[in-house]
């Protein structure tokens, strides 16, 4: 599956809800039993959430956005299939979140492409759901420095830390995603669609348990002022970059 909203393939509202409709559909396809998640543009992964979705807009606008993410997140975490991303461009924040919620990460080693939740230096905090699918992966002493310290990290030492599997030359990224999904899909199905459940179970059910309340929390934190101020400035931040 290629992600492909352009410009940096941002978490738009009508993203996330294509990319759950078409998780479904190859669900529903008995044929497929894996999936490869990449992006239609290298140099970018995806930027992560859709800044522009978090943005001037009204109450209910926020909870609908974050009703479509948490059901992306719970999706593709609880899937059936075997899922490798196979990261061909920066991946921060929510787009880091997208690869930790796969399988396997591979990283296309070129220094440009930072991945990590980075959501700090945005004066935002992420949510308890995006720290527990961190720690699952890197542990808790390095995940509390990066999520502070809002860490993008760099090929070497994201593969150092944990948040990726393995680091390749951008021209084997495709081959080795490849060669990985084949090693997984050498395994009986249900007993790895057993497994993965067993090991993710209690991460989903502290979300499921708190859906509503997370969604509220998210919706006053989106709606002050001072919030509202930081991801406006951020957001000049990157236009002015290009000037
Ligand atoms: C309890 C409450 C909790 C709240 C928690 C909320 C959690 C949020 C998690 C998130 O995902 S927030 C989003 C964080 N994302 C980022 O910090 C990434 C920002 N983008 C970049 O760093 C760069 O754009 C890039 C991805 C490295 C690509 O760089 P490149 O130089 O190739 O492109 P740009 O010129 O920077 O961008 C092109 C164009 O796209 C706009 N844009 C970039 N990122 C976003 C985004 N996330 N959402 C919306 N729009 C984005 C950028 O402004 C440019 O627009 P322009 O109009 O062409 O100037």
């Amino acid at each position: 599956m290629k992600l492909k909203n352009p410009p940096v393939n941002s978490l738009s509202l009508e993203m996330l809800t294509e990319l759950v409709i078409n998780l479904e559909k190859l669900e529903n396809d008995k044929a497929v039993r894996g999936l490869v998640l990449t992006s239609e543009y290298p140099g970018i992964f995806s930027a992560g959430l859709d800044l522009m979705e978090m943005c001037g807009r009204n109450p209910a606008h926020y909870a609908e956005y974050w009703k479509a993410l948490q059901e992306f997140w719970l999706k593709l975490y609880q899937s059936s299939l075997v899922v490798v991303a196979a990261i061909n461009g920066a991946s921060p924040a929510g787009g880091c979140l997208m690869s930790l919620i796969c399988d396997y990460r591979i990283l296309a080693d070129n220094p440009k492409y930072t991945i990590g939740l980075n959501e700090t230096l945005l004066g935002i905090v992420a949510p308890f759901w995006f720290k527990d699918t961190m720690v699952n992966t890197i542990g808790h002493r390095a995940s509390e420095r990066a999520l502070q310290l809002g860490l993008l990290f760099p090929p070497a030492e994201a593969l150092q830390v944990g948040l990726v599997d393995q680091v390749v030359p951008e021209d084997k990224l495709q081959s080795t995603a490849l060669s990985v999904m084949a090693q997984w899909l050498a395994i009986p199905d249900h007993a790895r669609q057993l497994t993965k459940t067993m090991m993710r179970k209690p991460t989903v059910d502290h979300l499921v348990k708190q859906r509503d309340a997370d969604i509220q929390n998210f919706v006053s934190f989106v709606s002050r002022d001072s919030i509202q101020k930081s991801l406006q400035m951020y957001l000049q931040k990157l236009r002015q970059k290009k000037s």
